[in-house]
């Protein structure tokens, strides 16, 4: 794809991205993807910074888009970088316990709940099982992956560490 980054893009070339893990008791909402990057997975919802925007008004901004819900209290979680072949980013995780609304679908997704202590992940990004049980027990983590053929082939998760929402995420320090 032109112009979009792909494996050797410099961690400062990096689009930003948001996810949004909401939890609600003893379930958490996901969504299908109808399109975009990652369609047809499960994903916590959320979207691309805009210009001027902060990943924490990216992510209320998107779920509500999203799922039409409008999350009270995101708190980050965390962060991860990664490379593939055709579309690398740095992606901001919030977690998330309150919101106003119903969860409803829109063009881009299709809200579903499922169980915390059931995730299902097969149907998800193949590193979401890397990180997402911490930020659903409420831990904080940094990672850095690199997909080849849309598989992981490198994979470093640091649990217990903040990352600042500027700055670099990536635990190699690769740049
Ligand atoms: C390992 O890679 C990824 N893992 C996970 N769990 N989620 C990812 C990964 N790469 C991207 N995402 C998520 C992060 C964002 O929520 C979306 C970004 O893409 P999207 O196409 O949905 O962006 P939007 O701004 O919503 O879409 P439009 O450009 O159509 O407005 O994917």
């Amino acid at each position: 794809m032109t112009g979009v980054p792909g494996p050797t893009a410099a961690r400062e070339q990096l689009p930003e991205a948001t996810l949004c893990h909401l939890v609600d008791g003893d379930r958490t909402l996901l969504i299908r993807k109808q399109r975009g990057v990652g369609q047809g997975n499960l994903v916590g919802p959320g979207g691309k910074l805009e210009a001027g925007e902060t990943p924490r008004e990216c992510v209320v901004r998107e779920v509500r888009e999203e799922v039409g819900i409008d999350v009270a209290d995101p708190e980050r979680a965390g962060a991860f970088a990664y490379w593939a072949d055709d579309w690398s980013a740095v992606v901001h995780v919030f977690r998330a316990t309150a919101y106003e609304g119903t969860p409803t679908a829109s063009a881009e997704a299709d809200p579903v709940w499922v169980p915390v202590d059931d995730v299902p992940f097969d149907e998800m990004w193949a590193t979401d099982r890397t990180w997402l049980p911490t930020v659903l027990d409420g831990g904080t983590f940094r990672g850095t992956f690199v997909f080849h053929a849309d598989e992981p082939r490198y994979v470093d998760v640091d649990r217990g560490v903040n990352v600042p929402e500027r700055g670099d995420v990536s635990a190699t320090g690769r740049r």
